[in-house]
């Protein structure tokens, strides 16, 4: 293929997530093979503002597509429209977006492809909007993303927290315990939904559907009269105590999105001891679910997803997203992808089928 674009730049933002490198590594192996060069940015969009960068050779991609984590860094704090300067013994919050787009020019870099989650692709669209050509890439763990049917590190994430749910099983059932996990996803339930069920989770506790105590009392109650006096309870991190609280573990200063999500499951194993006289424990299952090798799936999601960005790019399109859709993968205008978190429809068809085995979702 002749391209008609001869360079590109590429960074990674946000959290990080299973497949990164495998779209890394796709991007650019096209861009190789139609004769472009690829230039990374480190860090996420600090490496764009500070012109931190390297280009990209033949030996940078080997061995990429099945490691975890980002050979090129991220970072889920920085926005350019409202960066971190020190001046003089303070830290100031400045727009440096111009920064950032006079970092491309200098490099005379023709098309960016920006892998990221909501907040990322959000910089990217403004980001266009003031000229930059960006190429979006859905990634997150989190599977809370608009415009595409499933971003690529969600499998592994769910894999992830599977295996976890396996090993709580047998110490749940040895000591009669209720046990308690809780699992990333910011506002969405998308990975306890889907561990939930896969774990063979006797509870499923998710931001989209308020809960009571008294029900998840009944499910582990009914459970020990049929003799299994032991359960286990999956709860995203994002959903509410019965009361609507959102139990936040901390805020990160300077964030755009600073609110960090933690601590529910310690609540809800307090509760369940109250009122059902169960011991309990909870697992907070954290930063795992971010590590480790992408699952087949995410390796297939992510080259696919690589290969539409690099393939777009090279043809000289920009402000669009790659997308899945119905299996196929597409492509989504940046304007025309909803704002905002894609959260599970409390109707979702998996969540009609786990009730009916009977998953309680504490309502
Ligand atoms: N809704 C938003 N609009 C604009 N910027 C956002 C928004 N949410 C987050 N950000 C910024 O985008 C960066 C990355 O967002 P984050 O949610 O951490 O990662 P991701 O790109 O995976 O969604 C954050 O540092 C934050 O500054
Ligand atoms: O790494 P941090 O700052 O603790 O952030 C934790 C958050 O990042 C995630 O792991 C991934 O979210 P993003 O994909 O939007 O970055 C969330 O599930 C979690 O709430
Ligand atoms: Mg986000």
């Amino acid at each position: 293929m002749e391209a008609k674009v001869k360079r590109l730049g590429i960074l990674t933002g946000g959290g990080d997530a299973p497949g990164l490198n495998a779209v890394i590594r796709a991007v650019a192996k096209v861009a190789e093979s139609a004769g472009a060069e690829l230039y990374g940015f480190l860090d996420g969009y600090s490496g764009l503002i500070r012109g931190n960068y390297r280009k990209m050779e033949k030996r940078d991609i080997s061995g990429l597509l099945h490691r975890g984590g980002t050979m090129l860094g991220t970072n889920n704090r920085d926005n350019p429209f409202n960066f971190p300067v020190q001046e003089g013994d303070e830290v100031v919050y400045k727009d440096m977006s111009d920064a950032a787009l006079e970092n491309l020019e200098k490099l005379r870099i023709d098309r960016l492809v920006v892998i990221g989650g909501d907040g990322s692709l959000a910089i990217a669209r403004e980001l266009t909007r003031k000229g930059a050509k960006i190429i979006g890439v859905p990634k997150t763990i989190d599977n809370d993303m608009q415009g595409t049917d499933q971003t690529f590190g969600f499998d592994t994430a769910v894999t992830t927290a599977t295996e976890a749910l396996d090993k709580l099983h047998t110490t749940a059932e040895s000591h009669h315990r209720v046990m308690v996990l809780e699992l990333m996803g910011r506002y969405a339930g998308w990975i306890a939904l889907y561990s939930g069920v896969a774990g063979g989770a006797d509870v499923i506790l998710i931001p989209e559907i308020p809960w009571k105590m008294e029900k998840v009392a009944e499910k582990i109650l009914s459970r020990q009269k049929e003799g299994k006096p032991f359960s286990i309870i999956v709860v995203a991190e994002g959903a509410k105590t019965p009361e609507g609280e959102k139990i936040i573990r901390e805020t990160i200063k300077g964030s755009g999105d600073p609110v960090r999500l933690g601590g529910i499951s310690y609540r809800i194993a307090d509760m369940v001891e109250k009122v059902t006289g169960f011991e309990s424990r909870a697992t907070i299952l954290g930063h795992v679910q971010r590590g480790g090798s992408p699952s087949p799936f995410d390796r297939i999601l992510a080259t696919r997803y690589g290969e539409a960005a690099g393939m777009l790019a090279l043809a000289g399109e920009y402000g669009k997203m790659v997308s899945l859709r119905n299996g196929i993968i597409t492509w989504v205008a940046f304007e025309d992808i909803p704002q905002g978190c894609r959260t599970v429809p409390p109707d979702h068809q998996l969540i009609k089928a786990a009730r009916n085995i009977g998953i309680s979702f504490g309502d």
